[in-house]
């Protein structure tokens, strides 16, 4: 982190978050301007990562640093131009050095102000019964009893729904039925946590006027102090009342701490001074559990935020018994449909990510129907999901340290967990706690809404008031209850998954029915096409690729290593072992989005052509019983896997020379990102992330990716196709140009990473 020490961020914070800093700024009347808006975890942050960063960080980022600096800073900037000024050349260089020096010697002493800081932290971890007031802070709703709150505990803060004044016993029992709705607050909570010899919980929760957050030191008052980093050990006490704390875990906090000076050396994190905590929601993550793309997403791109230096979780259902992961040995209760469901969590560390899972009987064995169920059975486990989840920061620690809610960022993932931005206001932001906490909601796919009667509204146990979030009307279904228009409206930014689908989503052909409220919602929302998990799908690293007569391959090696393994594939698959033959292959849902019918009505042409053909899906049962005639009527030509297989899903990628998408719709698509990746040519639909990653070929001018064509009809498919297979018959040289430059693309997350992590900073700056 050498380039963001306090300096620049300070800069930053100034110059495009006032709002935020007026607050701060009533905490810590009187701070000035180079300390005041150092936030503990950026002190921490800023102060573990760099001292020498001050010294590089004006050369490095040049005019652009000095001109922020100079318009944050004012008069007296050393960069600014001053009336006093001499003419004399070489006395303004000396006075400019003078004035280095002095802004120097002010850095210096913020350092040491640092290292103070520093060691009362570590002061204070080894003293953890000092941080009473964290402690009382430390704790969550399925514990609160607003009940007791009154008089000068109530929040007078204009952001809540509540004022002092006004708050008597009928505003009581509002709050009451607004905030612990969904969640358990009952004394059987604390008597079960405190059965186990640790201290009964307490029932009930301080809030904090301003006035007294004023008179009490900010840092210690109340937890919506952004932390990143300094939440590992600011949150010690959240800690120590936890079951299945471990005093190995103290330890490694402590150690932590007490190496922080090591950190110096290490580089600093890409994100700079951006670097915060962000959890990313889902109810799929791979290799955990996945039905389609989601669930590689949720397992790819946390890692390449966690890559750029941020503090990183996944949370998704634990559907299976997940070997790599432990029970953290924490229990909480939420109320779903009227009833108390205990959850627990589950935790893991990998590539730099933390990542839990919620277990509780709803989610228990639907590894292999994630989705299945009836309606109101889908919704509750959902609702369920996303209670649990926004509270993770607060109760699960990891690495032995909670995640806390100050400078976190929410990442929620299509309609199943669209609830999440909803629940963090109306529970808790409306309320005044997790002030400091965003959330993001990513489209991966618009068909999928979370759909119901407006009756659905009672199952998510939400103010009335918020009945209106939810409500559409659509001439098909008439007024209905629409989960993912609510969590659009609620969410503080919205993402979809290529910049083609982003468009495509305002029109009304394809917004589904929620193009109005996404126009909208248009200032919020952007575009990032998704990247691929290098690790996974890479030809030279591919695990599913070491046996079975299949090899690993390189661009360098693509030449013997990709007809090796096409041989493997028509091996497994009993088809003819052919290198000449042309491979096309089909990797996908078998449903309306993915086109599945328009290969059929192409298959009558294919199988005039010297091709062979392998899909492999599963889905609709019209569809599946499809793919098996379509084996059975060319039994020396095609091959329909129905079934859902990861290691065949990779072995046709490999083997196969073509790539077919005829989808009607695409919000990215990751298997065409995939099969450029392993030299296979993608011939597709040019629609949404399609066409944003597909750049047609140009036999002119030797460039482009694949093949598209312009609307999903067998007509089109087969003219895409057929000049394909015109280009790998008749002009090698063209297929290897194709081959070389889909597998030299940087098609790797860490670009999208970047374009994420701009949007979480200004979620996270938005008040
Ligand atoms: N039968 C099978 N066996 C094994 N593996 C199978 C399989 N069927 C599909 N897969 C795998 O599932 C993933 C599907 O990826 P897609 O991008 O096509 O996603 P999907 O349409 O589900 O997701 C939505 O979300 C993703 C992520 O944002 C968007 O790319 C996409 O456009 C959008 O529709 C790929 O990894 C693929 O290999």
């Amino acid at each position: 982190m050498a380039s963001i020490g306090s300096f620049p961020f300070t800069v930053e914070t100034k110059t495009e978050s006032s709002a935020f800093l007026h607050s701060k700024n009533q905490h810590r009347p009187g701070s000035s301007f180079t300390t005041f808006s150092l936030r503990k975890s950026q002190v921490f942050t800023a102060f573990n990562n760099s001292i020498c960063g001050f010294s590089l960080r004006s050369d490095r980022r040049g005019q652009s640093w000095r001109t922020k600096h100079v318009k944050a800073a004012g008069p007296g900037n050393f960069e600014s131009k001053n009336d006093n000024e001499p003419e004399d050349p070489l006395e303004a260089t000396i006075q400019k050095s003078k004035k280095v020096l002095a802004m120097q010697k002010e850095l210096l002493h913020q350092i040491a102000e640092r290292r103070k800081l520093v060691s009362s932290i570590k002061g204070s971890i080894a003293n953890p019964e000092e941080e009473v007031s964290n402690e009382q802070r430390e704790n969550s709703l399925s514990n609160l009893d607003l009940s007791s709150a009154s008089g000068s505990n109530v929040v007078e803060d204009q952001t809540t729904n509540f004022s002092s004044s006004s708050y008597d016993d009928s505003t009581a029992k509002e709050v009451q039925e607004i905030l612990p709705s969904g969640v358990i607050r009952d004394s059987n909570v604390g008597e079960e946590e405190s059965g186990n010899g640790l201290p009964p919980k307490r029932t009930s929760i301080n809030i904090y006027s301003p006035k007294q957050m004023k008179e009490t030191d900010s840092e210690a008052a109340w937890s919506t102090e952004p932390t990143s980093f300094l939440s590992r050990t600011s949150k010690i006490s959240c800690l120590k009342d936890e079951e299945g704390l471990k005093d190995s875990n103290l330890q490694e906090v402590t150690s932590e701490a007490t190496d922080s000076t090591a950190d110096y050396a290490k580089p600093p994190p890409l994100a700079g001074a951006n670097v915060m905590n962000v959890i990313l929601v889902a109810a799929e993550c791979a290799p955990w559990s996945k039905t389609g793309g989601l669930g590689d997403v949720a397992g790819s791109l946390p890692k390449a935020l966690a890559r750029r230096g941020h503090r990183v979780m996944v949370v998704a259902p634990r559907y299976g018994n997940y070997a790599e992961t432990h029970d953290v040995g924490i229990r909480k209760h939420y109320k779903v449909d009227g009833q108390s469901v205990e959850v627990a969590y589950f935790q893991t560390f990998i590539d730099g990510v933390d990542f839990v899972f919620i277990d509780c009987h709803m989610f228990r064995h639907m590894e292999n129907n994630i989705y299945g169920g009836k309606r109101e059975d889908i919704l509750k486990r959902m609702v369920l999901f996303c209670k649990a989840a926004v509270e993770v920061p607060w109760h699960v620690p990891c690495g032995g340290v909670c995640y806390g809610d100050g400078n976190l960022v929410f990442i929620a993932n299509d309609w199943h967990t669209a609830l999440l931005p909803v629940y963090l206001k109306a529970y808790y932001r409306d309320n005044g706690l997790m002030k400091y906490t965003r959330s993001m909601l990513v489209i991966h796919n618009i068909a999928h809404q979370g759909r119901g009667p407006v009756e659905d509204f009672f199952y998510v146990s939400l103010p009335e008031h918020y009945l209106d979030l939810f409500k559409l009307y659509d001439p098909v279904g008439g007024e209905h209850f629409n989960i993912f228009a609510g969590g659009l409206k609620a969410a503080d930014r919205v993402v979809t998954v290529s910049h083609g689908y982003s468009w495509e989503l305002k029109t009304s052909e394809g917004g589904w029915g929620l193009h109005n409220i996404i126009n909208e919602n248009d200032w919020k929302f952007s575009g990032i096409v998704n990247g691929i998990d290098t690790k996974e799908w890479s030809p030279q690293h591919d695990v599913h690729l070491t046996s079975d007569g299949y090899t690993n391959y390189s661009l360098e090696t693509i030449h013997t290593g990709k007809p090796q393994c096409k041989a493997a594939l028509q091996k497994e698959l009993g088809l003819p072992v052919r290198e000449d033959v042309p491979l096309i292959g089909f990797i996908g849902r078998l449903d309306h989005q993915k086109g599945v019918d328009i290969i059929a009505e192409a298959i009558p042409w294919m199988m005039g052509q010297d091709v062979q053909l392998v899909m492999l899906g599963t889905g609709r049962p019209d569809l599946e019983e499809m793919l098996r005639n379509f084996e059975n009527q060319h039994r020396d030509k095609v091959r329909g896997w129905v079934g859902f297989s990861v290691k065949i899903a990779h072995r046709i990628t490999a083997g196969a020379d073509i790539l077919l998408m005829p989808s009607r719709f695409e919000p990215c698509g990751l298997n065409q990102l995939y099969a450029m990746s392993y030299g296979t040519i993608p011939v597709v639909h040019a629609v949404g992330g399609l066409r944003d990653t597909v750049q047609p070929f140009d036999p002119f001018n030797e460039s482009g990716l694949g093949w598209t064509f312009d609307s999903a009809e067998a007509g089109k498919l087969i003219h895409a196709l057929g000049n394909c297979l015109l280009t790998y018959r008749e002009y090698k040289k063209s297929w290897e140009g194709l081959q070389r430059r889909g597998m030299t693309q940087d098609l790797s997350w860490d670009n999208a990473a970047q374009k994420y992590e701009e949007l979480l900073v200004t979620a996270k700056y938005q008040w």
